[in-house]
């Protein structure tokens, strides 16, 4: 045995191959090492925050990496385009870094973004692909990324001052729709004396007065029926009234395929803060459930949705507290009455074809250099045309359209209005 280790000491061949062996241990250790320590030095010397595409500070962050993101030369670009008439376009392009790193500056540091995108893994619902934004940096910087976070935060903000988002439910939950849209003045939607101001004043009043309701076991919501001829202003209303409370709103369509009794229930109960949920026209998603003899069985859910899951949806538990309810229709008469009974529906306005006060203040505000005399022309001229009757403001806005600049011409052509 001595003898066979001597002669293997002697032998080059051996000796090479042990030679080569304990190089290779050598790299591997080395390597070990390297990569301990490159771990030790990221655990402790560097900072890193992941952002995924499932947080509501994603698409802040990459709003905000808009205005830093000019260093790099790999860029995805946002559209967005405002139809500002026939014919007229504004468009904006935003650029964001695209997936792959890039480096920013920021705040005297250096900052390694890496947005990534999975092939693989997307949103069954939605097709969107997961993304992530990874962000790191050299020392120990958490206040760095919270900075950076809170400053994402208040430029989106400032995008939406002003503004009213709309959102619609993507898979289950909600997403802004389109562009913020500039807010309506609620003095823009002329309802009939004092109709606006009551609900304005009801909604506020029960804004303010939570624990009222909490003291008397009330659960903390209120619902609104709109309902009305087309035309005379409900959505606009809404819309207006949201931009006022500087309120968002969530758009609801219960004839959306895919709306199931639990999905409708879960997008109640996450609803974002500070919104309105508005169901328009509720009476084509269901008919009565009264069965008559002109009316025989025409009750019946669409899609997975069922009467009584949206019931249940309107009252449940999970529903979120401080929630605000509009629905509309232009057939009242076809609603059930346990969907318009008290607690679901507080509050039923008609909303109806123009009055006298109505037809004036809309003359005044399209033609605010004529007088109340010319105004109250234009009323009776109305009133003696038989579509006067019932004429909607949306008519009477179409007919001022036509005549831009002529008061003259809008009162000496009313018969000309459109039905
Ligand atoms: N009361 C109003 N004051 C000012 N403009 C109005 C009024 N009512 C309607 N309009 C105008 O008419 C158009 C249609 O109004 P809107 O969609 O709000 O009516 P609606 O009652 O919701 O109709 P529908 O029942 O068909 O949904 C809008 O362009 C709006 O500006």
């Amino acid at each position: 045995m001595a003898e066979l280790i001597l002669s293997l000491k002697d032998n080059p061949y051996f000796g090479a191959g042990f030679g080569l062996v304990g190089v290779g241990t050598l790299l591997a250790v080395l390597r070990r090492g390297l990569q301990h320590s490159l771990i030790f030095f990221r655990r402790n010397y560097m900072t890193t925050l992941e952002v995924t595409s499932r947080d509501k500070s994603f698409y802040w962050l990459l709003q905000w990496l808009n205005s830093q993101g000019r260093r790099t030369q790999h860029l995805s670009v946002n559209t967005s385009f405002q139809q500002l008439g026939p014919g007229k376009i504004e468009t904006h392009f935003f650029f964001v870094p695209g997936p792959g790193v890039h480096y920013i500056r920021y705040s005297k540091s250096w900052i390694q973004v890496e947005r990534n995108r999975e092939k693989q893994m997307t949103d069954f619902q939605t097709g969107v692909p997961f993304e992530s934004v990874i962000l790191t940096t050299f020392g120990k910087k958490q206040k760095l990324f919270e900075d950076i976070l809170h400053n994402a935060r208040q430029s989106a903000l400032l995008m939406q001052e002003g503004k009213t988002i709309m959102y619609t439910p993507a898979a289950s939950e909600w997403r802004p729709f389109g562009h913020p849209r500039k807010r309506r003045p609620l003095s823009s939607v002329v309802l009939d004396k004092k109709l606006a101001e009551y609900i304005e004043c009801d909604i506020k009043d029960f804004l303010k007065n939570q624990s009222w309701y909490t003291e008397r076991g009330i659960p903390y919501r209120r619902g609104y029926l709109l309902h009305g001829p087309p035309g005379c202003g409900k959505s606009s209303f809404i819309t207006a009234l949201a931009g006022e409370l500087e309120f968002g709103i969530c758009l609801l369509n219960l004839n959306q395929t895919g709306l199931s009794d639990d999905r409708l229930n879960h997008l109640l109960s996450v609803a974002p803060q500070q919104s309105i949920i508005l169901l328009e026209d509720v009476d084509a998603a269901f008919a009565s459930r009264d069965l008559t003899k002109e009316n025989p069985g025409v009750y019946q859910g669409m899609g997975k949705l069922t009467f009584s899951g949206l019931l249940n949806a309107l009252d449940g538990v999970a529903s979120s507290e401080g929630r605000i309810i509009f629905m509309t229709t232009n057939y009242p008469e076809r609603l059930d009455k346990a969907l318009v009974r008290p607690g679901r529906v507080d509050v039923k306005l008609l909303i109806d074809y123009c009055s006298d006060y109505q037809l004036q203040q809309m003359f005044l505000k399209f033609y605010p250099h004529c007088n109340i005399q010319q105004a109250n022309i234009f009323v009776q001229e109305i009133r003696q045309n038989e579509i006067g009757k019932s004429i909607s403001p949306a008519q009477v806005q179409g007919h001022f359209m036509l005549y831009k600049s002529s008061p003259k011409l809008a009162i000496s052509n009313v018969n000309k209005i459109n039905i």
